[in-house]
């Protein structure tokens, strides 16, 4: 029998998820198909979209600004594209412009399946947040960036989920603002603005965690967890309690690729081999990415080439 059941969007998906005011979501970095896949296989029903690891992955380039809107749309389509009844958050850093760059990057990550998505008020030689040195644009540019994206969301119809990120905490705009308490201006003026959620950026330790929920009630806020940055570690039950709606962990994937890489390329460099431990081979490997499902349908259609 056919079923032409209308699928639920992520951005339902999430909206529904951010519903419960008892759960926080949480969602662990990926940056390309293999990270996508690997989380999706441990069962999480949402996953983080990383500009970091897009960067990294794609452009073999730091976290500086590098990735343009093709970049990063790109690569949030496949990763959205890959089972799209899991949410997918996804960094739209600066939104890549001005307020019709904003509007369009929204349109465009809705049209992806992209179920929620964070902009900034970095300019546009950004850095991780986690790094010093950050230059905010002004207020009223930032507030800007952010009508464009609920405007464009309100005009899509999608329901994509806008986070509104500052980076205030450890930046300043050109006149000097910057600091606690312009970082919570700032995402204050944004809820009142519209936009569904709030990401506190470089929160700087637990009682800060504390503060920034209480200063920025009546609205979800996203806890960004970068390990060796400058929060530190709150752990899924801990941001809970606190009271974060969302949980990133950006960087988890990428802390976990880069010692393993190294550790294979050195042992080929120095033994003229692969290592011992390497015992998947290829049909285990392509399983990772569906081998078995992609054959199955290919037969279940009436196509031999698998059989
Ligand atoms: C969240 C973030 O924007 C990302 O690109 O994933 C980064 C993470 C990182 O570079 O550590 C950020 O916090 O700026």
């Amino acid at each position: 029998m056919n079923s032409h059941a209308e699928p639920i969007s992520g951005a339902k998906r999430l909206r529904q998820m951010l519903s419960d005011p008892s759960k926080t979501v949480v969602a662990p970095g990926v940056y390309d198909g293999i990270s996508t896949r690997v989380a999706l296989a441990q069962g999480f029903d949402c996953l983080y979209m990383t500009g970091a690891g897009t960067s990294m992955s794609r452009l073999g380039m730091a976290d500086l600004g590098l990735t343009t809107f093709t970049d990063m749309h790109q690569n949030a389509s496949m990763i959205a594209g890959i089972n799209p009844s899991v949410p997918v958050i996804a960094d739209a850093d600066t939104g890549y412009g001005g307020p019709i760059n904003v509007a369009n990057t929204v349109k465009a990550y809705a049209r992806a399946g992209v179920a929620g998505m964070h902009i900034e008020d970095q300019v546009q030689e950004k850095r991780c947040g986690h790094l010093s040195g950050k230059l905010l644009v002004s207020r009223e540019v930032y507030a800007n960036r952010l009508r464009a994206a609920c405007k464009a969301r309100d005009e899509s119809g999608s329901g994509i989920v806008i986070i509104a990120r500052t980076d205030a905490r450890a930046g300043k705009d050109t006149e000097g603002n910057g600091g606690f308490d312009e970082a919570v201006e700032r995402l204050k003026t944004a809820a009142e603005i519209g936009v569904d959620a709030l990401f506190f950026e470089a929160i700087q330790d637990a009682e800060e965690c504390k503060e920034v929920i209480k200063r920025l009630p009546n609205i979800p806020v996203l806890l960004n967890m970068v390990p060796g940055g400058r929060t530190p570690i709150i752990t899924n039950d801990e941001a809970n309690k606190i009271g974060f709606r969302i949980i990133i962990w950006p960087t988890m994937g990428l802390e976990a690729v880069v010692p393993a890489l190294e550790g294979a390329y050195s042992a080929l460099k120095k033994s003229g081999k692969a290592p011992e431990e390497q015992k998947m081979g290829p049909g285990a490997l392509f399983e990772v990415c569906g081998l078995k499902d992609l054959m199955a349908f290919d037969e279940s259609v009436g196509g031999k080439a698998y059989k």
